[in-house]
């Protein structure tokens, strides 16, 4: 099992627009077309089930909201600042 980061690993580590809250990374993708945030959501959801690790995804009118924690490990790990890297690569 991944072993969770110290807050100081996730701060020094977290990419830019991705905020760490209560045990999780989150960031808010903003969309001007409702169905353009489906759409990169099904992406993420796809990233996700290939890499087993699921985020928390929030899809409103012109957001999409992604928030990403390792529920085994109990907090932030290395895969999920992979996969938030991946999310913000798919823009
Ligand atoms: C039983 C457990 O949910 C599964 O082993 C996987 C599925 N997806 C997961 N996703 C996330 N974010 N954290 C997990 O610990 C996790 N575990």
């Amino acid at each position: 099992m991944s072993e969770t980061l110290s807050d100081e690993e996730v701060e020094e580590r977290l990419p830019p627009e991705w905020e760490y809250v209560d045990d999780e990374i989150v960031r808010t993708y903003d969309f001007n077309d409702y169905l353009a945030g489906v759409a990169f959501a099904s992406e993420v959801g796809e990233l996700a089930d290939e890499a087993y690790h699921h985020p928390t995804i929030v899809i409103e009118y012109d957001t999409v909201e992604v928030r990403f924690t390792s529920h085994e490990a109990g907090g932030v790990t290395e895969q999920d600042l992979e996969l938030a890297a991946e999310c913000d690569a798919l823009r």
